[in-house]
């Protein structure tokens, strides 16, 4: 989605209306101290190009420990039959039955789910991977299947629908394809999304703009003075990753990931480095956790929760007791997403995981496929609901 500005570049440092200061868009989001390189010329530090030497630092900060942990283990395939399991057979089930008493299947349990949205506005809320698309080695073949996007759009039809993704925004986009939904990027810090009239006219990193249908929309880029310094970044780690067989650096314009998924667990600690090293040099950054992922991102205070609570403000559903937002999401870059939700019982989060870990969510799907028959069933109730109330009216 290629959008043309109407309006100058937003910056941070302005004064922000009352309402946004309620969702906490105001200088709050500069939380880091701001020291450091100038931001009009670019360069913000000079970075040590060499190899990192050496590793006790990504060790004694239990930086490996969490990226040993940071995705369920791969299924096995049973050799010669089309039968997959989880990795550690009875005890992983028994383990995870026990884990759904606390976060039920949101299949299983679809009626309290629709027992709360009676008489509410839904608006549907979907992370990408791991969620749409199936987690796979590269990054760049993560698509959705042709069932999932038909899924994705039918909701759509009924629901005011987000996608939040960690991606940037245009490669979401690209993977995703549908017009009708409403995109955020990069974690949250690139919304497309509704023109909000009371809003967009005023808040300085929220600008009108255009999209390639010339829809009008509201562009909202929290951490835009941030673009440099990651581009910068992001050249630094292709360059200190490049001898890391399988590791893969991408640039999300206002996050950079670095991938270890295919890279041989003795090498971990020493992308690990690369990544503390890069950090040590910008203190304006910090790190994220995601599936067999490293995530550099700036320290605004803004995350997956807020742009729910920014979409949800744009589209004047924020502050209501008729509204019920869903959110579903695999990661733990969800769980800000999670908590908002959680917070004052205001709407419901759905996590997909295999194997059984903690979350703000409500309830649980197994995997992506779990996920669009959750889709397809919360249309059809709605189908039905519509078509029950124009029954009676008649
Ligand atoms: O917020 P999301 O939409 O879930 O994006 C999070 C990260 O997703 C991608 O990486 C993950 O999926 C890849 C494809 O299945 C997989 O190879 C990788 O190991 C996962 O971490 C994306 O490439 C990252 O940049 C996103 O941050």
């Amino acid at each position: 989605m290629d959008l043309k500005s109407n309006h100058s570049s937003p910056v941070l440092t302005d004064p922000i209306p009352i309402s946004k200061s309620r969702l906490g868009i105001h200088s709050n989001l500069l939380s880091y101290p701001q020291s450091g390189g100038s931001l009009s010329s670019g360069k913000y530090k000079t970075i040590s190009r060499k190899k990192p030497a050496k590793l006790e630092d990504v060790w004694s900060n239990g930086w490996l420990d969490a990226m040993k942990s940071s995705s369920p283990p791969r299924k096995k395939l049973i050799k010669g039959f089309d039968i997959e399991f989880a990795a550690d057979d009875d005890d992983t089930d028994i383990a995870y039955h026990s884990w759904m008493i606390k976060y039920p299947s949101a299949l299983k349990y679809f009626e309290q789910i629709s027992k709360r949205a009676e008489n509410k506005k839904i608006a549907v809320f979907l992370d990408y991977d791991g969620t749409l698309s199936p987690i796979v080695d590269d990054p760049d073949q993560a698509f959705m299947s042709d069932a999932m996007c038909s899924a994705v759009r039918n909701v759509a039809k009924y629901f005011p629908t987000a996608i939040i993704s960690g991606r940037s925004r245009d490669k979401v986009y690209g993977l995703v394809g549908l017009t009708e939904l409403f995109y955020a990027g990069s974690h949250g810090m690139d919304i497309v999304g509704p023109v909000s009239h009371t809003e967009s006219d005023v808040h300085p990193n929220c600008i009108r703009s255009t999209d390639q249908q010339g829809k009008e929309v509201s562009l909202f880029t929290p951490a835009r003075e941030f673009i440099p310094m990651i581009d910068e970044v992001f050249k630094t780690l292709v360059e200190n990753t490049k001898d890391i067989k399988g590791a893969k650096v991408e640039n999300h314009k206002f996050c950079a990931s670095v991938h270890y998924r295919n890279v041989e667990e003795k090498n971990w600690p020493t992308i690990a480095q690369c990544v503390h090293d890069i950090l040590k040099d910008y203190p304006r950054l910090r790190l994220t956790h995601g599936r067999k992922v490293l995530e550099i991102r700036p320290v605004i205070d803004w995350n997956k929760g807020k742009a729910v609570e920014f979409v949800l403000e744009s589209l004047g559903l924020s502050e209501r007791d008729d509204v019920l937002p869903i959110y579903i999401g695999d990661d733990k870059t969800d769980e800000d997403a999670f908590k908002v939700l959680r917070e004052g019982d205001r709407g419901c989060g759905i996590l997909v995981s295999s194997v059984p870990k903690e979350s703000n969510a409500i309830f649980s799907v197994r995997d992506t496929s779990e996920v669009q028959k959750f889709l397809e069933t919360l249309v059809k109730w709605k189908k039905l609901e519509a078509k029950q109330s124009s029954n009676m009216q008649n």
